[in-house]
């Protein structure tokens, strides 16, 4: 049986606030939303030592496994579960555990290159970029990846003037021109607000069509 679902990309540089407007459409609507982090699809890298999984740029598009997200979203509109991967930023690598996803009414697939892959989007019902200024999206990352994740200022900013800065302006920015809404900074209240206002109208969309 199929479900019907709304579909939302949303995509942005690193830091810019993806996660943060995903948290919070799922906290506004509630059940209804299934949040797809783009980076619970990294390529399993279990082949690979650490040394040399610390050094994969996972900011080319090449890192995901876009297939398999692809074969995901397109099983949840079928109405199938799907049994999600797990990622894990300490090891550089997937977890050895799946979460399993039920279908649901709103799906949110949220990360970087989440507009990137044309078999992806085609599957999207509206597409969202996230627009952040650089300076404070390296903040943003410096703050997590050095709390959070434990790395170390040196490696951040190598990472980030190695690969994450050069992608970003290769394949990340260049997305934006498939958003239909592009939000500033992340949480913009505003901007969050239409997009839950939108979400609602859909959702009784659907609920009208299947009465
Ligand atoms: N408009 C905003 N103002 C201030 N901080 C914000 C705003 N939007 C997001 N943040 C914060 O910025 C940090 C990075 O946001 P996050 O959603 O994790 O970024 P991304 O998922 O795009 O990497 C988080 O601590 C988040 O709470
Ligand atoms: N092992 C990894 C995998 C990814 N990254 C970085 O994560 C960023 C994407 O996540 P955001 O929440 O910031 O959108 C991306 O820029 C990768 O560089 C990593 O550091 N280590």
């Amino acid at each position: 049986m199929t479900q019907p679902s709304f579909v939302i990309g949303i995509a942005g540089g690193t830091g810019a606030g993806k996660t943060a407007v995903a948290r919070e459409v799922k906290d506004a609507v509630g059940e209804a939303v299934t949040r797809i982090p783009l980076d619970n699809y990294y390529r399993d890298l279990s082949h690979l030592p650490m040394d040399e999984r610390e050094d994969v740029n996972y900011d080319h598009p090449s890192a995901f496994e876009w297939d398999l997200l692809a074969d995901h979203v397109a099983a949840l509109l079928r109405g199938e579960s799907v049994e999600m991967p797990q990622y894990d930023f300490t090891a550089h690598n997937r977890k050895p555990e799946r979460l399993t996803v039920e279908p649901s009414a709103v799906i949110v697939v949220e990360g970087i290159l989440s507009l990137y892959e044309s078999d992806l989007r085609d599957l999207f019902d509206l597409c969202v970029y996230v627009q952040t200024d650089a300076d404070v999206r390296i903040l943003r990352r410096i703050q997590r990846d050095v709390i959070d994740r434990g790395r170390e200022l040196e490696g951040v900013m190598d990472q980030y003037l190695g690969t994450v800065k050069p992608m970003h302006e290769q394949f990340i920015e260049p997305t934006k021109k498939h958003a239909d809404i592009i939000i500033p900074e992340g949480l913009n209240r505003s901007a969050v607000d239409l997009l839950i206002k939108k979400i609602h109208a859909e959702m009784r969309e659907q609920e009208e069509a299947l009465a």
